[in-house]
């Protein structure tokens, strides 16, 4: 088991840590690219492959003090978050950790399929099934962590990686650096996360809540099937007005072909006291995500089944007509 400290994070025993680092230099067991996958708020994530088994991981490089502070608290709740998240699939897995003087590197699965943000860039959407699909996914992962009272408090598309690439089959959610943990009493704010997917109660400085992720599950589901941000402005200052007033508006041309489920899914997630927005097993039980009507028979059917014709459906009394969406 963990503990936490009363910051919300995680805390590992002087053991626990032995158990998962290295003191010794990562070079020695995993060729590292130069050229850096990408760049988390504090971190540094470049291609590592391990010597001996040929096997590629990302390497999370990141430091240890940070403006002349000891970061290790914030690290080590990042590798008990990903210790605990070690049994769902929904999650980047943690292979090992390096600790060097200056450094600690985390070992974590690789993505190859990169960021979900990529497919966005360009002014991309999905489809509404991949955005479905992709959504049912997130809410997975998300309720795996809600459910520990984990809340990841950074969710947006940079943070979402593809195991292969250009295809939503397999999310999963990764960067843990500033998520904490909900112990009932224990106040956590944080004037943090990424503007356009930051709930309003960051920006009043209120108490977090697993309803802040939520929040940034609407944010999530309008870009994706829209390609654009439902708060996005010009500048910072105007962006967190929009948030602050929940100015939400769905424009014909971006949402022409979006069903009104999904459209019902982002405003009942873009409530702004968080207290009315729906917990993510809500979510999970959305007709736009549970589809809650059979969908169409799979062809071809048995030879014995004939597919109903107009006429005979007709006929059927409403009470007994199979329902297809
Ligand atoms: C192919 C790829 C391309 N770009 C990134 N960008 C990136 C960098 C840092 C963070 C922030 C974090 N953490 C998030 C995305 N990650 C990739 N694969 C990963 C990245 C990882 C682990 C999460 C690092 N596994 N596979």
């Amino acid at each position: 088991g963990f503990s936490t400290s009363r910051d919300g994070l995680l805390q590992l025993s002087e053991e626990q840590l032995a158990a998962v680092v290295h003191k010794e230099p990562i070079l020695d067991h995993y060729g590292v690219d130069k050229t850096p996958l990408g760049r988390g708020k504090y971190a540094t994530v470049c291609r590592a492959v391990h010597k001996e088994t040929g096997v590629e991981y990302a390497a999370k490089f990141v430091k240890k003090r940070r403006r002349n502070q000891d970061q290790m608290k914030e690290i080590i709740h990042e590798i008990a978050v990903l210790m605990q998240c070690s049994s769902t699939n929904r999650v980047i897995r943690l292979h090992e950790v390096y600790e060097s003087a200056t450094e600690m590197v985390l070992v974590l699965e690789l993505a190859a399929g990169g960021e979900l943000q990529h497919i966005l860039d360009g002014g991309q959407c999905l489809g509404e099934a991949e955005a479905r699909k992709a959504m049912k996914q997130i809410l997975d992962g998300v309720s795996f962590l809600h459910e520990r009272n984990i809340v990841h408090l950074d969710l947006k598309p940079q943070n979402l990686l593809l195991s292969i690439e250009d295809n939503c089959d397999d999310i999963k959610l990764c960067d843990f650096g500033i998520s904490k943990v909900l112990e009932p009493g224990v106040k956590v704010r944080e004037i943090i996360g990424t503007v356009d997917y930051v709930a309003p109660e960051v920006l009043s400085y209120d108490p977090i809540c697993l309803s802040t992720d939520i929040w940034s599950i609407g944010v999530l589901a309008y870009v994706l099937l829209s390609g654009y941000t439902p708060f996005g402005a010009d500048d910072k200052q105007q962006t967190f007005l929009n948030i602050s007033k929940c100015a939400l508006s769905f424009e014909p041309d971006h949402f022409e072909d979006v069903s009104s489920p999904a459209i019902d899914f982002i405003k009942s997630a873009l409530v702004t006291d968080p207290r009315k927005r729906p917990t993510v097993h809500e979510l999970l039980e959305h007709p736009w995500i549970s589809l809650k009507c059979p969908l169409l028979p799979a062809l071809p059917l048995k030879p014995s089944e004939s597919v109903p014709s107009i006429k005979s459906i007709s006929e059927t009394p409403k009470s007994q007509r199979k329902t297809f969406c």
